[in-house]
């Protein structure tokens, strides 16, 4: 059995794949920090879970009881958000690894702390298992140099500021189940909304450009992330708040939460104040924004895709979002799941196998 975990920056979503890569149990941890809650197959209950390694403690419990304690996984597969220039694509984790990863700690500091987490806990468990890390930023290795360059000074250029792009995985998951279906077109705009969000634009399967940059704190408006704001801006608040207080509030006090008093999305329909219908016409309207560059940066537009939380569910914004975009033309929309599991595991599947 492959083990999948895909650690959010308040989730921990994991699954059991079998040989076949048939998934035979999934489950997440949700809320965690907060009034937590695990899920295992289909029931829900509350849980304790302060932290990620606490989140993890509770998955590996949850599964030895059900008879795969974690020395008898023969796999597993981890999601990282931030692999930096570093990474490209899957890779076997080994302690150079380990330590690149947490060497992008600072730019993705609601995700890859928590990436590390069940990555240790499960080398502890298990020395001997084969663990493999996929990361949010490799599909957009594709993405033109005009696209990944900042306009700043060489130096700073040199130390790695540029824009780097995530959810990588569900894009590259949506694009091969687009593709499975004959429903890939030449020029996709794919929109991930879900606690963060992003949109990509994809030329022939290929990612060429999207809206997260340095950190998944730019590009559309998001539960808890600010989206793109003036740097200048960014350097006040570092002024009055301190570089970690900036960085605190970027990523966890603004987006939706800020405008509209909730982070999450279904919170946010449910109200029926001013302030959580701003928020929501916020966020769309800075998709459709983000979006006509996107367009433009592809020559024009042949589908739109979405997935994730919003993306999936929540009608209202993507009708929004759909309208908005009529201008580039009437195309077919596709509602795709994001299965970031199922691509983490093929991914691991196909490594571990050369
Ligand atoms: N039925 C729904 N209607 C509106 N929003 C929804 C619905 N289901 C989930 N969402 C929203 O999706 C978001 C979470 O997306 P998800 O992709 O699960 O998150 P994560 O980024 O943590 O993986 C939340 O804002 C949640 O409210
Ligand atoms: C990269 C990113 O924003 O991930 P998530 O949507 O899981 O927060
Ligand atoms: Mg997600």
């Amino acid at each position: 059995m492959m083990l999948v975990v895909n650690a959010g920056s308040s989730s921990l979503k994991f699954a059991l794949f079998d040989g076949d890569l048939q998934e035979v149990l999934s489950g997440q941890v949700s809320e965690i920090g907060g009034a937590a809650r695990f899920g295992i197959d289909g029931t829900e209950a509350s849980a304790e879970a302060s932290d990620h390694d606490a989140a993890t403690d509770l998955v590996l419990n949850a599964l030895r009881e059900r008879g795969h304690p974690a020395d008898a996984l023969t796999a597993a597969a981890h999601r990282v958000v931030h692999g930096g220039a570093a990474f490209g694509g899957t890779v076997r984790v080994t302690p150079d690894v380990i330590a690149g990863i947490e060497a992008q700690v600072p730019l993705a500091p609601l995700h890859n702390p928590h990436n590390l987490a069940p990555i240790r806990a499960l080398a502890a468990r298990a020395p001997d298992l084969p663990q493999v890390a996929s990361f949010d930023t490799a599909f957009h290795a594709t993405m033109p140099d005009l696209a990944t360059t900042y306009a700043l000074p060489e130096a700073d250029r040199a130390a790695g500021l540029r824009r780097y792009g995530f959810h990588g995985i569900s894009y590259a998951g949506l694009t091969e189940t687009l593709r499975a279906r004959g429903d890939l077109p030449d020029r996709l705009l794919a929109l991930h909304l879900g606690n963060g969000a992003s949109l990509c634009a994809i030329r022939d399967g290929r990612s060429v450009a999207t809206s997260m940059g340095y950190s998944p704190v730019a590009g559309l408006t998001m539960g808890t992330r600010s989206g793109d704001v003036d740097p200048m801006a960014v350097l006040d608040m570092a002024r009055r708040h301190g570089i970690d207080g900036a960085a605190d509030r970027l990523n966890r006090a603004s987006g939706l939460r800020a405008l509209g008093g909730a982070s999450d999305m279904r919170d946010l329909a449910a109200r029926e104040t001013d302030a959580a219908r701003f928020a929501r016409e916020h966020f769309a309207y800075w998709a459709v924004r983000h979006a006509g560059s996107a367009i433009a940066a592809m020559g024009g537009l042949d589908a739109i895709a979405f997935t994730g939380g919003i993306g999936e569910n929540d009608t209202g914004i993507r009708d929004r979002i759909v309208d908005g975009l009529l201008w580039a033309g009437h195309v077919p929309v596709h509602v795709v799941p994001a299965e970031e599991e199922r691509t983490l595991a093929r991914d691991a599947a196909r490594l571990l196998a050369r």
